[in-house]
């Protein structure tokens, strides 16, 4: 699926429908810290999210720590963010449910 980099204005407003995300200094990528209970929790999320991501077909990078996951999104193929990034965040939004902050 060939996507539109969008433009750091752009980007702005896409994230207004989502909460704890942040836009990096070069506006090419979001990214956000989920904390869960414990390990099982996060890799709960983890197993949900790449599900979801597979679906997209846009994937996130991501590092985990025993119940800390810190996700960066954006779009290599566009070399920045694109609506992918958005559904993609949206999608971990709901899978992050049992998020303990
Ligand atoms: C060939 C394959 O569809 C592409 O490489 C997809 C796979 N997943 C992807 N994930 C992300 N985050 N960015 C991409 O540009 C991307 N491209």
């Amino acid at each position: 699926m060939k996507m539109e980099k969008l433009e750091r204005t752009a980007a702005e407003a896409q994230l207004t429908e989502l909460s704890g995300w942040v836009l990096n200094d070069a506006g090419s990528s979001i990214s956000k810290t989920f904390k869960f209970a414990n390990f099982i929790e996060a890799f709960g999320f983890m197993t949900q999210a790449a599900l979801a991501a597979e679906k997209l077909n846009h994937h996130p990078e991501w590092f985990n720590v025993y119940s800390r996951v810190d996700v960066t999104l954006n779009t290599h193929d566009a070399g920045g963010l694109t609506e992918l990034d958005f559904k993609l965040a949206k999608a971990m939004e709901k899978a992050a449910a049992r998020r303990i902050d």
